[in-house]
C-alpha cells in the first residue's frame, strides 16, 4: 500500500511536479539548504518556500510530575535527522507525557531540551509537528475538505491557491488516501472514515506543513498488522529521505517494524530502562543475564522484562544507569556535548576547502542586521545563509569567515528558519524573534468562516431541526389561529411572544453549549500548532454561523406569525429582528458557558439554571416579583426582547379593544383601547423604551461575546 508511494517529497521533487507557471513562484528546494558563508566559498542559497532544516533532538534528564506525582524520572535520550526513536514501555510508564514534554507542552521540573544544541523555545515549539494518539477532526467535514482547510490555513500565502491545493493531492497520494477522500470523517454517531484511515488523516494534516520533527503518539493503535507495518515503513522512508526526525511511541511492535526502529527508549515506571540503538537492545538484556528465546519477537521480550517483578525492574534500571558511566555512552547525552563544538561543524565539514582555525567555541548565527546586509548586496532578500561566528565571542576573525558578534545569551541565539513551512516564519533580530503567521489574518478568518459555514451546516440545519421548526412554527400558528385584538386574546397574544422568544433562546443557547467542547478540542489542537490567530477564529465563528443561526427561527417566525392573523409587514419584520437578536444574545452566553466549562454536567447545569431564570424573571409567567428580586429581571435577555415585542405589536398594530370586564383601569376611564404603556405596566415591571432594551440586548451581546473570547484567550488556552 503506503511503501510502494514516493515518500512526502515535499521538496525539489514537489516543485518538479508544479505546473510550469506555478514554478516561478515556488523554487526548489534543496534538502541541505543551509551553508556557510566564507570569502571563498559557495556562495549563500536563495531561501525555499518549501525545504526544511534537520533538527536534532536531545533530551536529558527529564523529570516531569503531574499533580506532584512524579511520572518522569532522569529521562534522557537522541534522534538524529534522518531517524527514528521508538518510545516503548508498559502502558502508563510515561510514554505520552515524555511525547507531550518533548512537544513542549508540559512543564519540566528539571532538564533539558535541545533541538540542534539550543534550548527549546516557542519558535521551535511551532516547527514540531504532533500527532496525537486521539484523531482530533470535525467529523462532519470529507478528508478532503479537512486537509484542504489545513493547507489554506498552514501554508504560507506565498504559495498560491492551486500549489497549495497540489500539496493536499499529493499527500492523499502519499497517504494512499484516495478512495476514502470525500468520506466524512464521522464519529461514534455517524459513520466515516475507518480506525487506520483516521490515523492516516491525522499525520497527512500535520505533513502538510513539512516539519522537522514529528512526534507521533501511538501511530499504529488499532490498526492491524499490514497497516501498521506499512504506516511505519512510510514514516522510516519518510525520515531517512527527507532528513526529519521522528519519535514515535509503540505499544507492542511486529518485529518487522521493531527492527526499523534505528533508537529504542524503553521507559519502566517513568524511568530509563534502556536508551541506545535498537539492535543492540538484546546485547544490553543478555549482560544482565536475560537472555531472549531464539526466533522470539524482541519487542515482546523486552516488554516482558519491564512488565515484570519489581525487582526485575530495579536491576534492569540500575543496569540502564550504569551503562552511563561506561565510555561508550553516547556523547550527545553528556553535558559537555552543549559546550563544545556546534552544530556548525556539521556543515564546516561539508566544505573540505573551508579552513578553520579557532581558539574557542564555533557558533551559528544570523542576525537581522547582518540578514538585511547580505540580502541587500550579494545575495537575494530571500537567501537562507549561516554565518559563523569562530572562536572568542568578542573578537573578529574575519579573514576566514564572516565573524558577527555573538551575544552570551543563548536564548538569543538565532538560527534563520524560514525553511520549513510549518507554521511560521521567524524573523530574526538581536534581542526579538517576532512571531509571523503563516497567513495573513483575513486569509485565517476567509478560511475559518468557511469552514466554520460548512461543519456547522449539517449540525445545526440537520433534518430533524428543520423538521422541529416546521412543525412548531405549524403548531404555534394553529393554537394561537387568527387571535382578535381583544383583551380576552391578550394573554393568548403574549404567551406566543414569550414562547417564540424562549424557545429560541434554549435552542441557540444549548445549541452553541453542545457544539463546543468537540469544536475547542479541534481547535486547541490547531492553536497549539500555530495556524492561526484566536481572534481570527472568533470573528469566523461568530460570522460564519451567523445565518445558519438566523435560518430556523426565521422560518418559524415566517410559518407562525402570520397564522396569528397580524398582518403588518413592518411589525412582521420587526418582530423578526428581535426574535434573532435574542437567538443571537442567547448563542454567545451559550459559548461563553461552553468556553468556561471544561466539565459538560457544569455547563448544563449552570446553563439550565439561567435560562429558567431568564424564563421566570422574563415577565410573563411571574407579574408579582416581590421588590427584593425584582433586579432578576435586568439580567433576563428574555425580558428585553419579550418587551419590545410587545411595544412594536401593541403599539403598531391594531389596538387591543377592552372587554367588558376588563382588568384594566384604563378601560373602566372611558377607554376602549388599552394603550401599550398600560400592557407593560401590567406584567409588573417598569418598562423601558424600545431603544433602551434593544441598546441592553446588543450590550449582552458584545459582553458575552467578548467574555468568551477573553476566556479563551486567557484562561483556556492550550498547553
Ligand atoms: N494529567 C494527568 N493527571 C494525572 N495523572 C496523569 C496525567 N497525565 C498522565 N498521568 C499519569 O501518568 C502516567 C503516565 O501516563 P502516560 O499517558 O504518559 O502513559 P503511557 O505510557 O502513554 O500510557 P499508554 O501506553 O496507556 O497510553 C499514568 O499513570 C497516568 O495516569
Amino acid at each position: 500500500m503506503i511503501i510502494s508511494k514516493d515518500l512526502f517529497l515535499l521538496g525539489d521533487q514537489d516543485y518538479l511536479r508544479l505546473p510550469k507557471d506555478e514554478k516561478r513562484l515556488v523554487r526548489p528546494s534543496t534538502t541541505n539548504n543551509i551553508r556557510v558563508e566564507s570569502s571563498g566559498g559557495p556562495p549563500c542559497p536563495r531561501a525555499q518556500h518549501t525545504p526544511h532544516r534537520p533538527l536534532e533532538l536531545v533530551f536529558t534528564s527529564l523529570s516531569v510530575s503531574v499533580d506532584k506525582r512524579p511520572i518522569l524520572r532522569d529521562v534522557s535520550g537522541f534522534v538524529k535527522p534522518g531517524q527514528l526513536l521508538a518510545v516503548m514501555g508498559p502502558s502508563g510508564c510515561g510514554k505520552t507525557t515524555l511525547l507531550n514534554s518533548l512537544a513542549g507542552r508540559l512543564k519540566l521540573d528539571a532538564g533539558q531540551i535541545r533541538l540542534n544544541r539550543e534550548r527549546m523555545s516557542k519558535r521551535y515549539k511551532r516547527k514540531i509537528c504532533y500527532v496525537l494518539q486521539q484523531d482530533v477532526f470535525f467529523p462532519d467535514l470529507t478528508l478532503r475538505q479537512t486537509l484542504e482547510y489545513s493547507a489554506l490555513l498552514r501554508l504560507p500565502d506565498t504559495l498560491s491557491y492551486s500549489q497549495k491545493m497540489q500539496y493536499v493531492d499529493h499527500i492523499i497520494d502519499v497517504l494512499d488516501l484516495s478512495s476514502c477522500q470525500d468520506t466524512i470523517i464521522g464519529d461514534y454517531l455517524k459513520r466515516g472514515l475507518s480506525g487506520g484511515e483516521k490515523k492516516r488523516a491525522n499525520i497527512a494534516c500535520e505533513l502538510l506543513t513539512n516539519p522537522s520533527l514529528m512526534l507521533l503518539d501511538e501511530p499504529t493503535s488499532g490498526l492491524d498488522s499490514h497497516s501498521a507495518y506499512s504506516l511505519m515503513c512510510c514514516l522510516k522512508r519518510y525520515a531517512e529521505k527527507e532528513g526529519k526526525t521522528v519519535v514515535v511511541t509503540v505499544h507492542q511492535p511486529s518485529s518487522q517494524i521493531f527492527h526499523m526502529f534505528d533508537k529504542l527508549l524503553l521507559l519502566c515506571n517513568g524511568q530509563t530502562a534502556y536508551f541506545g540503538d535498537t539492535d543492540r537492545v538484546v546485547e544490553f538484556f543478555n549482560s544482565i543475564g536475560l537472555t531472549i528465546a531464539p526466533h522470539y519477537n524482541p519487542a515482546d521480550f523486552i516488554l516482558e522484562q519491564v512488565k515484570g517483578s519489581e525487582e526485575m525492574k530495579e536491576k534492569i534500571i540500575s543496569a540502564s544507569k550504569e551503562a552511563r558511566l561506561r565510555p561508550d555512552y553516547p556523547q550527545e547525552l553528556l553535558p559537555e556535548y552543549f559546550t563544545q563544538n556546534n552544530i556548525c561543524d556539521k556543515y564546516l565539514n561539508n566544505y573540505n576547502d573551508s579552513q578553520v582555525h579557532t581558539n574557542g567555541p564555533v557558533r551559528c548565527q544570523c542576525t537581522q542586521e547582518m540578514w538585511s546586509k547580505n540580502a541587500n548586496s550579494q545575495h537575494n532578500q530571500d537567501s537562507v545563509c549561516v554565518t559563523v561566528a569562530l572562536g572568542d565571542t568578542t573578537e573578529a576573525h574575519g579573514h576566514v569567515y564572516t565573524t558577527i558578534a555573538v551575544k552570551e545569551d543563548e536564548g538569543k541565539t538565532l538560527w534563520l528558519d524560514n525553511q520549513s513551512h510549518a507554521s511560521s516564519s521567524v524573523s530574526s533580530s538581536d534581542d526579538d524573534v517576532s512571531w509571523q503567521w503563516p497567513t495573513t489574518f483575513w486569509t485565517q478568518f476567509k478560511v475559518l468562516s468557511q469552514r466554520n459555514f460548512q461543519e456547522a451546516r449539517p449540525r445545526m440545519l440537520s433534518k430533524l431541526n428543520w423538521v422541529q421548526t416546521v412543525a412548531l412554527g405549524l403548531m404555534a400558528g394553529l393554537l394561537w389561529f387568527q387571535l382578535q385584538r381583544k383583551e380576552e386574546s391578550l394573554h393568548d397574544i403574549q404567551g406566543w411572544m414569550f414562547f417564540s422568544t424562549t424557545y429560541w433562546m434554549l435552542f441557540a443557547h444549548f445549541g452553541a453549549l453542545s457544539s463546543f467542547p468537540p469544536e475547542r478540542e479541534v481547535i486547541n489542537k490547531e492553536r497549539q500548532s500555530g495556524a492561526y490567530r484566536l481572534s481570527a477564529y472568533y470573528l469566523a465563528k461568530m460570522v460564519g454561523e451567523l445565518p445558519l443561526t438566523m435560518t430556523l427561527p426565521a422560518v418559524y417566525h415566517i410559518i407562525s406569525y402570520p397564522m396569528l392573523g397580524l398582518h403588518s409587514v413592518s411589525v412582521f419584520v420587526t418582530l423578526l429582528g428581535f426574535l434573532l437578536l435574542n437567538t443571537v444574545v442567547a448563542q454567545s452566553v451559550g459559548f461563553f458557558v461552553g468556553a468556561c466549562c471544561m466539565d459538560m454536567q457544569v455547563s448544563i447545569t449552570i446553563s439550565a439554571l439561567y435560562t429558567l431564570a431568564t424564563q421566570l424573571f422574563g415577565g410573563y409567567l411571574a407579574t408579582n416579583i416581590p421588590p427584593w428580586l425584582k433586579w432578576m429581571q435586568y439580567l433576563s435577555m428574555v425580558h428585553y426582547a419579550y418587551q419590545n415585542m410587545q411595544i412594536v405589536e401593541f403599539s403598531e398594530g391594531t389596538k387591543i379593544q377592552c372587554a367588558d370586564q376588563s382588568k384594566f383601569e384604563v378601560c373602566h376611564r372611558n377607554s376602549t383601547f388599552i394603550p401599550v404603556d398600560d400592557i407593560l405596566s401590567s406584567q409588573g415591571t417598569t418598562p423601558l423604551p424600545l431603544w433602551a432594551n434593544t441598546l441592553v440586548l446588543l450590550v449582552f451581546l458584545v459582553v458575552f461575546r467578548s467574555l468568551g473570547y477573553i476566556v479563551l484567550r486567557y484562561f483556556r488556552r492550550p498547553k
